[in-house]
């Protein structure tokens, strides 16, 4: 079959990447946080921060809204912090949205991110905040450095007012509709996600299949754009390795008999790790 114009070639991004220099040391590998985890939601934020780590971030951080959570016992190599410490902390690449939830709380901390210098990637529920405050959107587009949004289809609804049908419909139009109200980088996920940015190029995932249509799957590619981005890639190509590496590892697990039923987020990141080491960073 002919590829499709613009189909993302994930696996050319990932044999461009340079391998790492063998006197590295865990600072030329950024700084992630993950900011998010309302009651209820810390498997979010956690899930975000594991995937960061196991994609290559120098150094994970993660705050959870939800109080009293100071380690994760199954992954201690991340730093758990209160959320105004994470925001004092020096990052490369700040994440915020998963299982956030909208509460007032959820709003300011928000504020505060946006006016953050790291790279910020708003997922989830801090999609839905931006898409209900004129003020947040203003504070977004008053940013210096980058801003990557990874919404659902609907998220992308909330945040171009209108429906999911309406997105459905046409994918890359509602992407790069996206990318020119925010002045951000965007991923559209769902079965082929859509990549774009504020140049108005777009490229089309190939990789991935219904095993990905399970909770979690959205955190765990918020950890991974917020990874590659910390080890130095553009927005874009992060973006789109992203996509393609957890799509890819969803396949590869397909063809091992794990999934599509009962495929899980944690098991996803494991293997993008795999197929990301066949060309270390
Ligand atoms: N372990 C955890 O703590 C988890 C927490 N989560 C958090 O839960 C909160 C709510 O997120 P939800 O995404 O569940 O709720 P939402 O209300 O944002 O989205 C659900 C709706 O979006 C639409 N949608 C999503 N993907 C679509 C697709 N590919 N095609 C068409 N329509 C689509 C559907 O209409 C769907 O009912 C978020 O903050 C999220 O981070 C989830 O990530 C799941 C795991
Ligand atoms: N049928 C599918 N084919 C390919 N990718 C899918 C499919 N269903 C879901 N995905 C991917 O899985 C992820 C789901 O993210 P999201 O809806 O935010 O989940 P959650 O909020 O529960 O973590 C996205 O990256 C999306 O592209």
């Amino acid at each position: 079959m002919k590829p499709h114009t613009n189909q993302l070639i994930g696996k050319a991004i990932l044999d461009a990447l340079p391998t790492r220099p063998l006197d590295s040391n865990k600072g030329n590998f950024g700084s992630v946080g993950i900011l998010g985890g309302a009651p209820g939601m810390t498997g979010a934020v956690l899930l975000a921060a594991r995937a960061a780590l196991h994609l290559g971030a120098g150094k994970t951080y993660a705050a959870s809204l939800s109080s009293g959570i100071t380690l994760d016992c199954m992954q201690p190599e991340i730093m758990l912090l209160d959320p105004s410490q994470l925001l004092d902390t020096a990052l490369t690449v700040l994440a915020v949205g998963p299982g956030l939830g909208q509460s007032e709380q959820a709003r300011q901390l928000l504020e505060s991110a946006l006016k953050n210098p790291a790279i910020l990637v708003l997922d989830a529920d801090a999609l839905n905040l931006l898409a209900a405050s004129p003020d947040l959107k203003n504070l977004t587009l008053a940013r210096t450095s980058p801003t990557l949004l990874t919404p659902h289809p609907g998220e992308a609804a909330r945040l171009l007012a209108c429906d999911t049908k309406t997105i459905q419909r046409d994918r890359p139009a509602a992407a790069l509709q996206l990318a020119e109200k925010y002045c951000a980088w965007v991923v559209l996920k769902g079965a082929g996600s859509i990549c774009t940015g504020p140049g108005k190029e777009w490229r089309i995932n190939t990789t991935g299949n219904p095993g990905l249509s399970s909770a979690g799957m959205g955190d765990v590619l918020t950890g991974m754009v917020a990874a590659l981005l910390a080890q130095g890639l553009e927005p874009f190509a992060a973006l789109q390795l992203a996509a393609y590496l957890h799509g890819a590892a969803a396949d590869a697990l397909l063809l091992q008999g794990i999934g599509p039923v009962g495929l899980t987020a944690s098991e996803v990141m494991l293997e993008a790790r795999k197929i990301l080491n066949q060309r270390a960073i």
